[in-house]
């Protein structure tokens, strides 16, 4: 990071902050309203409505099937919504496809790594690549604006790359990392995309006990650094319980409770959903 935009966080650590010629604009609210999914007979969501306050970690919680991934895929443009409306930046996001999404800075990543070639820069400079202007042409003839381009892109990747703890391995190719870092590697792409609003489908699913508490961490941090919204879905509800700002919890399509981890976990519906089904991991159980 260049030494006059160099920011630092809660902890002292050097912030990515995005690096934008103009005021940054303020983080918009999410708001899933009444979102109705339906597949042949099947209702996967049912008139679910929750609030993403600007800058917070909200979480989607549920037993398998509750429907969290569909809300999920809705919000980012993959599934079309039955009725109801996702509001964000204006917009209403059922009504766009993921690309117009993405231009609104909404950025996800997926439950299973989608990355397996090239090094840690190839794949975040593939995050910078819509924030890129150079043409195609100018970027194969090598004109200087688009070299100068280029190497800001780089440079910013690698600092979201430290930032993530990811600098030493920036050159090295993601399939010769160990799987909690590749993981790292689709979240810093996401971020390379200087979304306002990140989607974490499941980040830490796979990993280690040591790599979750890490990965916790680092999510916090992205959201005190950055000041963004996180809307994330995961199982390991010890991991929610640590990071989130707040949880909507879904069961068979229904919204069962919405609130402050503390009060969701004592809430009666939550544990009755939850006891009601097989756990997942030690970390499942509220
Ligand atoms: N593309 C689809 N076509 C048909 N049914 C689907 C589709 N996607 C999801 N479903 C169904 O919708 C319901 C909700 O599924 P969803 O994957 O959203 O739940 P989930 O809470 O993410 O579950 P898990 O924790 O197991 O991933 C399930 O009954 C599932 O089988």
């Amino acid at each position: 990071m260049s030494s006059n935009t160099a920011a630092t966080t809660r902890d002292g650590a050097a912030s990515p902050e995005p690096q934008e010629d103009t005021e940054p604009k303020p983080v918009p609210t999410l708001v899933v309203d009444a979102l109705t999914v339906r597949f042949s007979g099947l209702v996967a969501l049912d008139n679910v409505s929750f609030t993403v306050a600007p800058g917070t970690i909200h979480a989607l919680i549920g037993p398998n099937g509750a429907g969290k991934s569909t809300c999920f895929n809705v919000v980012s443009g993959v599934y079309r919504a039955t009725a109801g409306a996702v509001r964000y930046a204006g917009k209403d996001l059922t009504r766009l496809a993921p690309h117009r999404i993405a231009r609104l800075a909404v950025a996800r990543t997926f439950q299973n790594i989608v990355l397996t070639h090239g090094t840690v820069a190839d794949n975040l400079m593939l995050g910078r690549h819509s924030l890129t202007r150079a043409g195609f042409t100018s970027t194969a003839l090598r004109l200087p604006q688009a070299v100068r381009e280029q190497r800001r892109h780089r440079e910013r990747a690698a600092e979201i790359a430290d930032f993530l703890g990811l600098g030493p391995a920036f050159d090295k190719p993601v399939g010769s990392l160990a799987y909690g870092d590749r993981k790292r590697v689709e979240m810093a792409r996401a971020l390379c995309m200087e979304p306002k609003l990140l989607l974490l489908d499941e980040p830490v699913a796979g990993m280690h006990p040591t790599e979750r508490v890490a990965m916790a961490e680092t999510i916090a941090k992205v959201r005190d650094a950055l000041g963004i919204s996180i809307l994330i879905v995961e199982h390991d509800m010890g991991l929610i319980m640590r990071i989130a700002d707040s949880v909507t919890v879904l069961d068979f399509g229904r919204l069962i409770a919405d609130g402050t981890p503390e009060r969701v976990q004592r809430d009666p519906a939550v544990i009755s959903a939850y006891l009601g089904t097989p756990a997942q991991d030690e970390g499942t159980q509220p």
